[in-house]
């Protein structure tokens, strides 16, 4: 895909690490950064907004835009609950002179990754135990019982995946891990 020298800064991390927190610190420091806005087909949250957090849509929306090849890649990360990177949205991004940063799973994180190369810094952020992550996604109030326990148990085997990334950002004090963060991608984009 045609970009104009711009960069990608990939985040992933099991559900409740931190990610989402982070990314949104470095987009509030970073003004050459912009956030590839997925596409999902789970429900909106009440604090997010369409089109800002995810493109919503339904599972059978997003299914056809799998046939059309709109998507760059896509996961099923949760059974039904499909979530992707648009190719149109890479386009939006790279047309405006930015570098993009993803907020992705652990697998699309890999994938990305692969398909950007060195033009890709790959994070992952890890919390400091599951025993952590559950609490965190406890008190984020965002999930049902059902939902929480699906996430929770897909956790411990998404942790293997560090190795395949390259920086590890361990999230423990929330300050420290933003001001790891922006360190990393500071030396990353001036490089
Ligand atoms: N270092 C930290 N200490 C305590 N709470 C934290 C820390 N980092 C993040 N949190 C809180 O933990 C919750 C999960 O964080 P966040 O939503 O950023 O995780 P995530 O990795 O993006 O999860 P998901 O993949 O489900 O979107 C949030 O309520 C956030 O405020
Ligand atoms: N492979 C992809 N994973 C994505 C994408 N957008 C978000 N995600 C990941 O899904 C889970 C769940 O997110 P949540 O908002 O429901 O808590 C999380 O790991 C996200 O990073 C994407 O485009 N591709």
């Amino acid at each position: 895909m045609e970009n104009n020298g711009g960069k990608c800064i990939i985040f992933s991390a099991p559900s409740g690490a931190g990610k989402t927190t982070i990314v949104r610190f470095l987009l509030s420091k970073f003004d050459k950064l912009s956030f590839s806005v997925s596409a999902t087909s789970r429900d909106r949250r009440s604090y997010e907004a369409d089109g800002l957090h995810y493109y919503f849509m339904s599972a059978d929306a997003f299914r056809k835009k799998v046939e059309e090849d709109s998507f760059l890649e896509w996961e099923e990360v949760y059974t039904d609950q499909y979530y992707g990177t648009l190719k149109s949205e890479m386009k939006r991004i790279w047309n405006s002179g930015k570098h993009v940063i993803f907020d992705v799973d652990v697998v699309g994180g890999v994938n990305l990754k692969r398909y950007f190369g060195d033009k890709a810094l790959a994070i992952f952020v890890q919390p400091p135990s599951i025993e952590v992550l559950e609490d965190r996604l406890r008190k984020r109030s965002t999930e049902t019982e059902e939902t929480l326990l699906a996430r929770l148990s897909k956790a411990e085997h998404e942790m293997t995946f560090s190795k395949h990334f390259d920086k590890i950002l361990i999230n423990d004090n929330l300050d420290k891990a933003c001001a790891d963060a922006c360190e990393m991608v500071k030396e990353f984009i001036e490089s």
